[in-house]
């Protein structure tokens, strides 16, 4: 009895402690990286959930839900960072081809998330972090393919967070960029077919203050996790500007902030070259 107490007086100073150096060591991390430039915009292919369930003989929903913790974290780090812009790959239009009960769950997770940020409650302090941030979420893509409840829980956190003054959060749900640009430029068509513009006056500023991240800053970095060394139909038009793509080798739950770090400094080495 005395023993399983002492051990666990023993563990609970060790959790402090471990946590307090965690903290410690990620506060002097972002520090040290905030010194050089640090990219507007970042997207993120958040790939991998799967063969990491696979990898830790868990349930693929499970994998789907240390995928959103993972991104949780992240972009905690990257508002850290003063990035003012994040837009991640949530599911593809494709992704509707996977197994029903897949898809399924992954629906029912994003209205679960969403509601818990929307209904104030406690997200691992993630709405406090809204809060304090002013950050703006969005939902992007073509979003008539959801459920409705889906669509209605993307569309009330957008309203809610609309006046939000700081960073934004895209969440690409379901997206493809090609289905983004034909979006794009139907809706200059139609204004050429009512009248209010000059065929002419068409040029590639106007397409992309069409795009659907027209609100964000220029695209800077996309990071793409698993191994994987496509872009999957994900930002093509904005990675068409002097964007940097990295490929990571470890699956989207296990992307740490050191990863990301790591990329960054090679963000700024290539910044620093560019100058040369
Ligand atoms: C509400 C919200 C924003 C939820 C985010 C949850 C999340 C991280 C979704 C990503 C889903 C997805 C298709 C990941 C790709 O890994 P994969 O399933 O293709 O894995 P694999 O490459 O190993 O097959």
């Amino acid at each position: 009895m005395t023993e399983n107490k002492a051990v666990n007086i023993n563990s609970g100073w060790l959790d402090t402690l471990y946590t307090k150096f965690v903290d410690l060591s990620c506060n002097m991390l972002i520090a040290t990286v905030k010194k050089g430039p640090i990219p507007k915009h970042i997207g993120f292919i958040m790939d991998g959930n799967r063969r990491f369930a696979k990898n830790n003989k868990i349930e693929t929903r499970m994998g789907h839900l240390a995928g959103f913790s993972s991104l949780q974290n992240i972009l905690k780090w990257c508002l850290r960072l003063d990035v003012k812009a994040v837009t991640v790959y949530a599911f593809s239009i494709d992704n509707f081809n996977r197994p029903k009960d897949e898809v399924e769950s992954l629906m029912e997770l994003a209205k679960v998330k969403i509601y818990e940020l929307t209904e104030n409650r406690q997200v691992e302090n993630m709405q406090e972090f809204i809060e304090e941030h002013r950050l703006r979420i969005r939902s992007i893509g073509k979003l008539d393919l959801l459920p409705t409840d889906v669509r209605e829980k993307m569309e009330e956190i957008t309203f809610k967070t609309k006046d939000n003054n700081g960073p934004v959060l895209n969440i690409c749900i379901p997206y493809l960029s090609t289905h983004e640009i034909s979006t794009a430029i139907s809706s200059v068509s139609q204004q050429v077919s009512n009248g209010t513009l000059d065929p002419e006056d068409i040029t590639e500023s106007l397409i992309e203050s069409n795009l659907f991240t027209n609100d964000s800053p220029q695209l800077e970095l996309i990071i793409r996790t698993s191994g994987e060394t496509r872009l999957s139909n994900f930002l093509l038009w904005q990675a068409s500007k002097n964007v940097l793509i990295k490929f990571v080798d470890v699956y989207w739950p296990e992307f740490t902030l050191l990863k990301l770090v790591g990329i960054l400094l090679d963000y700024q080495i290539e910044k620093l070259q560019q100058k040369e």
